[in-house]
């Protein structure tokens, strides 16, 4: 049997668009993910552009909803929209709140019981799918960027702040960027990291960005009305954290935009360019 399961293809913008379920190892059981081929990765390995979505979402969240698929087919890029934890852990407490747990994973690797056995997504997202999708799809691994929104604006920017080898671009919207200072952080994080913050610090991208900064420009955009702009994702924070160490950043805030799809599918064509631009593609 293959490694990876075809649950879906089919053809779109003259690529394809794809579900896929594997095991992994990292989070214990099966995982779903979606790719999206342009046409030229019929010919010849393409750049791929991760995209982390936020609580609540799915593999098929971003897939669906952002309209990525149209330029990324004129750019050549490859896109991945991996789920946003494991699923049916069968673990008390994962499911039923929406902030926490399976549709929540936080892209960190637990440490605490009883999270540790399955919620491993730092590890999930930096390692095992990146290696997984290399055996299968037209990769050009070394030419990767990753984005995301909310919950993965968060998981984009650590990712890209501890990896800079694995991801040579990163932009995000509406990002978690001090989760160690909010509500949704402190609560994820106490979870799965346990109660001492100094542990937090890897997972939490102002603190990343103090002490080493990412090799180009960070693209992030903000609705100016978006319901979690003030209590959760602080925007002016990371704006803080990048002039301190020295980070290249365009912070954009938009007028009347929200924290929904409509607000990432207006933004989503300068994100796919900005990565291009980044991974050779323009
Ligand atoms: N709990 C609220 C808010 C959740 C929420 O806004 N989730 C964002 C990510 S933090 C999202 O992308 N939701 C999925 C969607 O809009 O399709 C709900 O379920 O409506």
């Amino acid at each position: 049997m293959s490694e990876i399961e075809t649950i879906s293809e089919q053809r779109c913008h003259d690529g394809v668009q794809g579900f896929y379920r594997h095991h992994s190892e990292s989070c214990g059981g099966p995982m779903r993910f979606a790719v999206y081929q342009p046409p030229q990765a019929a010919r010849e390995a393409c750049p791929v552009l991760y995209f982390l979505a936020g609580l609540t979402c799915t593999e098929e969240t971003a897939t669906i909803k952002a309209g990525a698929q149209r330029v990324a087919a004129e750019l050549g890029l490859i896109l991945v929209m991996p789920d946003t934890s494991p699923r049916h852990t069968g673990i008390d407490g994962a499911i039923g709140d929406w902030e926490f747990g399976e549709g929540a994973g936080f892209y960190v690797d637990a440490t605490q019981s009883p999270w540790a056995s399955r919620f491993r997504m730092h590890d999930y997202i930096a390692s095992e799918l990146p290696a997984l999708l290399k055996r299968r799809f037209p990769v050009d691994a070394e030419r990767s960027g990753i984005t995301g929104h909310s919950m993965g604006g968060h998981g984009a920017l650590t990712m890209a702040l501890r990896h800079p080898q694995q991801f040579r671009s990163v932009s995000a919207f509406a990002p978690i960027v001090a989760p160690s200072q909010v509500p949704w952080g402190h609560k994820a994080f106490s979870r799965y990291l346990g109660d001492d913050p100094a542990t937090w610090a890897d997972y939490d991208a102002c603190e990343l960005v103090r002490r080493r900064t990412f090799d180009g420009t960070i693209l992030i955009d903000q609705g100016e009305a978006d319901g979690f702009l003030t209590s959760q994702l602080k925007p002016e924070l990371f704006d803080q954290a990048c002039a301190e160490g020295g980070q290249s950043l365009v912070l954009r805030r938009h007028a009347g935009y929200d924290h929904s799809y409509y607000f990432i599918t207006s933004f989503i064509e300068d994100h796919l360019r900005h990565h291009a631009e980044a991974l050779g593609r323009l």
